[in-house]
């Protein structure tokens, strides 16, 4: 059965997308990012299907996206930030090695302020980022077979630690 060497998951700005990237170039396997699969299924931006076809639709299109990479996908798979609130998804993910990134409010906020707009932060971004990182971060913990910090940490720092704990 082909299986990821690893599904990185955490809040957004955890950098999920960036470790990723970094940890697949660091391993010689491919990247698949649930979020930019879900774009290409539908065609659009992430905004967009927010907007024009609302969240629910989104979370359609990454329920699936994520399901595909789990089962066919032998490299690095990056989940979007919500995508483990899923039932489906959190059963999916057993027997998988799943990296918990970890990382405070203040930093994810300093550092999606940096990145493109995520619908679920554009208004307020500060208490949605508190109430969004309340909601989820026991998930995160009890999903997560890995925890990393990654505070103060430079994403090459993060992918020493991954490759040195990988199975
Ligand atoms: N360890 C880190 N230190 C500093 N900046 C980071 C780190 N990891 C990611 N970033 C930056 O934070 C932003 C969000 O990262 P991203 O990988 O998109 O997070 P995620 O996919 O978890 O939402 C990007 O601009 C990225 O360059
Ligand atoms: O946390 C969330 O619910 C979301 C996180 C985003 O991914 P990142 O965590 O990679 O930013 C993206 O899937 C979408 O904007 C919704
Ligand atoms: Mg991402």
């Amino acid at each position: 059965m082909t299986r990821p060497k690893a599904v990185l998951i955490g809040a957004p700005g955890s950098g999920k997308s960036t470790v990723g990237a970094e940890l697949a170039g660091r391993l010689g396997v491919a990247l698949r990012d649930t979020d930019a699969d879900a774009e290409a299924a539908a065609g659009k931006p992430i905004g967009d299907i927010f907007v024009e076809d609302g969240e629910e639709r989104f979370r359609e299109l990454e329920r699936a996206a994520v399901a595909a990479a789990l089962g066919e996908h032998e490299g690095v798979v990056a989940l979007g930030g919500g995508a483990v609130l899923a039932p489906e998804t959190q059963e999916l993910l057993a027997g998988h090695t799943v990296v918990y990134l970890r990382v405070g409010l203040s930093e994810a906020i300093k550092r999606v302020g940096l990145a493109s707009a995520r619908p679920l932060l554009v208004l307020n971004p500060r208490s949605q980022m508190r109430k969004l990182l309340e909601e989820r971060l026991p998930v995160y913990e009890r999903l997560g077979t890995l925890h990393v910090d990654t505070d103060g940490r430079e994403p090459a720092d993060i992918v020493e630690e991954i490759v040195r704990a990988l199975p």
